[in-house]
């Protein structure tokens, strides 16, 4: 006899499940901490693959995880580009294989792209919860991609700032981006100025050089440190880096894949995992990064969240 074939969850179907990131935010929690409690906590992750397509500056990179406590096994295949040529195309592509732990069988194929962009605003807003100085009221992005969307939609809703600022490299992107979210945004005509006075700033750019200089940041702000995944590539300075208390989602992706970390020689703190945990401080005081890389597990947990809320027929 044979098994029943996979479903497909396209990116509508994705986002009808998933209309709000927040929707997410106890299923990481959870995993960030299960993951950083290391073989207690269940969660078997590998460093991501990276694999370059070099004459057309891709990667594609391959994402699994099993996590014992939601008894869920994924792997999300995501693809990069540096420099797409085609602007219909999205610079990251990705799709989820959702398996039968027990079995092993295929149980659904999801489109990844609304998940990660999702998934990654949500752990950036729990960095944020925790470690963004009090009374915070005004937030930056950098940046105005399908990231920037995401961070906006789960800050505005989480967080009440009395000012929202943009800055992306080409300014069109960023008056596009004013335009088009529900809220008043001040488009900025340079990253110094976006992020002058900010309390929390979120870099959402393919940059591959410093985008954000720790001369400019206020002492005491939050960063949330999202682009730049590779070991050579940069959206912070070293002296943002190395004066700044620094959390990470993974220390062992951090040290391999995050040039930011790696090239400026910064000492991780903590994991952001060990913080929900309780087993490392905040610091909510201090000038904070959270370098995020996004891990396997956050598809993971998301994943299983679409599909048993799709299986449900809700
Ligand atoms: N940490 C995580 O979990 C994840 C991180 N990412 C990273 O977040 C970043 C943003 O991703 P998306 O919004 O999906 O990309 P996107 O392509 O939709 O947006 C990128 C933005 O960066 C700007 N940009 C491009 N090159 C630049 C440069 N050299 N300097 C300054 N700005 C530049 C573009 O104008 C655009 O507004 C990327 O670096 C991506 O790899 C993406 C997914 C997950
Ligand atoms: O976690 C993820 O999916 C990615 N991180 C950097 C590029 C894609």
């Amino acid at each position: 006899m044979g098994s029943t074939p996979p479903v497909f969850i396209g990116a509508e179907e994705v986002e009808k499940h998933l209309h709000r990131a927040s929707l997410l935010l106890p299923a990481l929690e959870a995993a960030l901490a299960n993951f950083s409690a290391g073989a207690a906590g269940g969660v078997v992750q590998p460093v991501r693959a990276v694999v370059p397509v070099q004459p057309h500056g891709g990667y594609l990179g391959v994402m699994p995880a099993y996590s014992a406590v939601d008894d869920a096994l994924t792997t999300k295949l995501v693809t990069f580009y540096e420099h797409m040529k085609d602007s219909s195309v999205p610079s990251h592509q990705a799709t989820i294989l959702l398996f039968d732990p027990r079995n092993g069988s295929l149980r659904a194929v999801l489109d990844g792209s609304v998940i990660t962009a999702k998934r990654t605003a949500a752990v950036s807003a729990i960095a944020t919860k925790l470690l963004m100085p009090a009374f915070a009221e005004v937030l930056c992005i950098l940046g105005a991609g399908v990231q920037a969307y995401s961070h906006y939609d789960i800050f505005t809703e989480l967080f009440s700032f009395k000012e929202v600022r943009i800055w992306n490299r080409t300014k069109e992107k960023a008056l596009k981006f004013a335009s088009s979210v529900n809220g008043p945004v001040r488009v900025c005509s340079s990253a110094q100025e976006a992020v002058s006075g900010a309390d929390v700033i979120v870099t959402v750019t393919m940059a591959t050089t410093p985008i954000l200089l720790g001369d400019w940041v206020k002492p005491g702000a939050h960063i949330n440190a999202v682009g730049a995944s590779r070991p050579d590539w940069r959206e912070l300075d070293d002296e943002l880096m190395k004066n700044s208390v620094l959390f990470v989602d993974s220390r062992e992706a951090a040290l391999t894949e995050s040039g930011d970390v790696i090239l400026s020689g910064a000492e991780i703190f903590a994991e952001l995992g060990e913080v929900v945990k309780g087993t490392k401080p905040a610091l909510p005081e201090k000038t904070t990064v959270f370098k995020s890389l996004g891990m396997a597990v956050e598809d993971t947990v998301a994943a299983k969240f679409v599909y048993d809320s799709w299986s449900a027929g809700n």
